[in-house]
Order: structure tokens, then C-alpha cells, then sequence
């Protein structure tokens, strides 16, 4: 990462989890591009061994099946947070792996335990390349992939600002149906026996049902800073 960094800054691991909706992506990017960190979606490498899954007739209703080929694609995520990429075999999946279909798939495939060794080694190995830095954004960030690092953060927000949310970007999506759709997903997330969905104790939790996108990322920034000033 070459922009905005300051060259003597120690490098700092920022965790940022939540339900779905609640601003991980948004704020992320954001942060990690004010203070020249690099940039990870883990969400995006769920989504993409799902999509690889789909593409390639695996039984999602098979857990045996999805851990008996969890080692089989190769997954590649890009760290700039002005252009994040996410690769599969070589292919762009980063339109894909938002389709309806993966998204409506993607909590049972990251429940798999083999599923999540796997992805895990590649965020931690992201994590220590990172020569800046990283914000890492997803579910269990800060309790399993990087419980060591130095700022967590847990955003959340209400289903109805999420669903609205969600459903802004969805262009007019209903959002009734939109709120239960993250509600589903949020349950089965929190609710897996391997790394759920969940607030490390040492997280700071932010609600983000009443602020601006900037409002939240001004006070993630805050808080890095702070962090980084040893106070
Ligand atoms: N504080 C906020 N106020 C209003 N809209 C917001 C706020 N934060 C994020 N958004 C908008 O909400 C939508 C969802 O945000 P984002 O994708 O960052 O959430 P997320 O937590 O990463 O969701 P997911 O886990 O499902 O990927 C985006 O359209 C984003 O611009
Ligand atoms: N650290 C993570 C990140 C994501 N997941 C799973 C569960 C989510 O429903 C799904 C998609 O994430 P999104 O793109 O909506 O952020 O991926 C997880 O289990 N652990």
C-alpha cells in the first residue's frame, strides 16, 4: 500500500464484525483507504468457494460433500481498498458471488468446518502480508481469524435499517421480504457450532441504526488513531 500511510507507523490489525446490512463493507473500505491500510472481505471468500461449489454440482445439502472438496478451488483476494478483487481459478467472480443463489447458499457452506480452516489459513496469511496494516471485516474476525488484533470493532444496526438498507441497494427490493431474508441468515450464522456469527468481548460495538455512513466511519477512524497514540 502506497498512499496515506505514514512510514514509521507500526502496522495495525483492525477487526470489524456484524450481522449483515450493518455498514462491514462500506466502513471498511473507507477506513482502510484513509489510513492506507489494505482491505479484506471475508464475506466475498465465502461467497466465492460457494459460488465454485454451485458451478461445479456439489450437494450443499451434503456437508461430506462440500468438506471433501473445500481444498479445491484457489481463492485469491486483492487488499486495495480502492479496488478490491476476488478471484476463483483465475476467473473474476466478483459479480457472481452476488447473485441471489450465492447468497441464499452461502450459510450453509461456511458452516462446514473444513470450509473454515481453509478460508481462515488464507485471511491470516493476508492478514501477516499486510505491510501497513489491514482492516478485516466479517463474522468471526475477531473471535477465531485474528484474536490478537488491535482494534475490534461490532457494528450492528436494527433489521429495519438494515432491511432498508439492503433493499435501497437491491433497487426498490421489497423490504419486508428483504428483513427476513437477513433475519434467516444472521440465525443460521450466529447459530453454527464452528466460529459462529458473534461480538468478541474485547469489541467495541458501535450501533449504526441512527448515524450516517460517514458518521460511523468518522468514528472507526477515531478510533484506529486512538488506538494507534497508545491511548
Ligand atoms: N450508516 C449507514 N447509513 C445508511 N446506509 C448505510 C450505512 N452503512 C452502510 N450503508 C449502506 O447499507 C448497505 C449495506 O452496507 P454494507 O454492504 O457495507 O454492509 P455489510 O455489513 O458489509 O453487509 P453484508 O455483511 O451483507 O455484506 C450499502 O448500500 C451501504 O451503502
Ligand atoms: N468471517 C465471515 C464472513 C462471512 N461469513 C459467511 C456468512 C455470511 O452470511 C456470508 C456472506 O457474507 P457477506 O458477504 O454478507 O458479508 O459469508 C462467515 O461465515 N464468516
Amino acid at each position: 500500500m502506497e498512499n496515506g500511510a505514514a512510514p514509521t507507523a507500526k502496522p495495525v490489525i483492525v477487526a470489524i464484525d456484524g450481522p449483515s446490512g450493518t455498514g462491514k463493507s462500506s466502513t471498511s473500505k473507507a477506513v482502510a483507504a484513509q489510513l492506507g491500510l489494505s482491505y479484506l472481505d471475508t464475506g466475498a471468500q465465502y461467497r466465492a468457494i460457494t459460488w465454485w461449489m454451485v458451478t461445479n454440482g456439489i450437494d450443499l445439502e451434503d456437508p461430506t460433500a462440500i468438506a471433501a472438496v473445500a481444498g479445491k478451488p484457489e481463492i485469491v483476494s486483492g487488499t486495495d481498498p480502492a479496488a478490491p478483487t476476488i478471484t476463483v481459478d483465475g476467473v473474476d467472480v466478483s459479480g457472481p458471488i452476488r447473485t441471489q443463489e450465492v447468497t441464499s447458499k452461502v450459510s450453509a457452506v461456511s458452516a462446514v468446518p473444513e470450509v473454515r480452516t481453509r478460508i481462515t489459513e488464507l485471511q491470516r496469511s493476508l492478514a501477516a502480508a499486510a505491510e501497513h496494516g489491514i482492516v478485516v471485516e466479517g463474522r468471526d474476525i475477531g473471535t477465531t481469524v485474528l484474536p490478537d488484533a488491535d482494534l475490534k470493532i461490532f457494528l450492528t444496526a436494527s433489521p429495519e435499517a438494515r432491511a432498508a438498507r439492503r433493499s435501497g441497494e437491491l433497487k426498490g427490493a421489497d423490504v419486508h421480504a428483504t428483513r427476513e431474508a437477513l433475519i434467516k441468515r444472521d440465525a443460521a450464522d450466529s447459530s453454527r457450532k464452528t466460529s459462529p456469527l458473534a461480538k468478541a468481548d474485547d469489541a467495541v460495538e458501535v450501533d449504526t441504526t441512527e448515524l450516517t455512513l460517514a458518521q460511523v466511519i468518522e468514528c472507526v477512524v477515531t478510533l484506529v488513531e486512538e488506538k494507534r497514540a497508545g491511548k
